[in-house]
């Protein structure tokens, strides 16, 4: 691809707004839809999402454990949601939330990243707790392909903050302790998208920092580091975690133009008609503009 991830993002959030939709299949959905829990009702489950966000959302966002729990046959579905995705023009956003020693990260950036790949996403979500370092595979190939990494950095679940808050140690010369883990990954993702990121409102080196996180971004102090990242930010906990548009403009302030507030469950209950979950889509993002 010739463009940047940043650059065709900002093209898609342009025409149709910053609203992720998650695709989560969970068993209850595949139930409320009067689908089977097994991979045909899995097949239909993602072929009505997708027909319905089509034209409708500038990206969406799979989530890779619920096609995993039903196997290959699973995992073949979510190649096939991808490829769908990919024909009717919506961004797709892997949540696979990949991280691991360098040499294994390569392996993954492979599969997800590259060219040719069935299970090529335009972006994938990872984790950087193996240490930031260890990602390099992943943004690497990002970068060659024209395609986005979203890093792990304030996750909506409030278990999250035990390891993000944390305070890290000084280096071997004594430097750079001191910072909590969310802020030393803004700093590096900030460095990053100045590095190589192109120039337009996003970089291609995004974070994920929950909806629900509005008043840790306040007390950690980082809403204008987070702006200044130019990092598109994944913002999930919308909807059925609790969070709502108010949350999100308030908790990101100087940021909000980085963030793609996602919402899965939310959205998904209005289904299975494609109509009702347009009108879901509707209604959210009209909520997000102010509206
Ligand atoms: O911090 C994070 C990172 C990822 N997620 C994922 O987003 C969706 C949320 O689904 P809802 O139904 O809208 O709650 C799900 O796939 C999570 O794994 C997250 O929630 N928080």
């Amino acid at each position: 691809m010739s463009t940047t991830f940043g650059d065709r993002l900002e093209e898609a959030v342009t025409a149709y707004g910053p609203l992720c939709v998650g695709i989560d299949p969970h068993p209850q959905l595949l139930h409320r839809w009067g689908l089977d829990d097994d991979v045909e009702g899995l097949r239909r489950f993602g072929d009505t999402v997708v027909e319905a966000l089509a034209g409708q959302v500038a990206i969406a966002k799979p989530q890779s454990a619920f096609f995993e729990r039903h196997g290959s046959a699973g995992v073949a579905v979510l190649e096939h949601v991808l490829a769908m995705l990919r024909e009717v023009g919506v961004l797709s956003l892997l949540d696979v939330k990949r991280g691991d020693v360098g040499s294994t990260m390569a392996a993954y950036a492979e599969a997800y990243l590259s060219d040719g790949s069935s299970l090529a996403a335009d972006a994938i979500t990872v984790s950087p707790f193996l240490g930031f370092g260890s990602l390099a595979p992943a943004f690497e190939l990002a970068d060659a392909t024209g395609r986005g990494v979203f890093v792990l950095a304030m996750t909506s679940n409030p278990e999250g903050a035990q390891v993000q808050h944390a305070r890290v140690a000084a280096d071997a010369a004594g430097e750079g302790g001191g910072v909590t883990v969310a802020e030393e990954i803004v700093s590096a993702v900030t460095e990053r998208n100045a590095e190589g990121g192109g120039s337009g409102r996003f970089g291609s080196t995004g974070m994920v920092v929950g909806a629900t996180v509005g008043k840790d971004i306040a007390d950690l102090g980082l809403a204008q580091a987070l702006a200044d990242s130019r990092g598109p930010l994944l913002a999930p906990g919308l909807g059925a975690q609790g969070a709502d548009a108010g949350d999100i403009a308030r908790g990101f302030g100087p940021a909000l133009p980085l963030v793609l507030p996602s919402s899965s469950r939310g959205i998904l209950a209005a289904g299975p008609a494609p109509a009702g979950l347009r009108a879901a889509v509707r209604q959210q993002a009209a909520e997000l503009a102010g509206g």
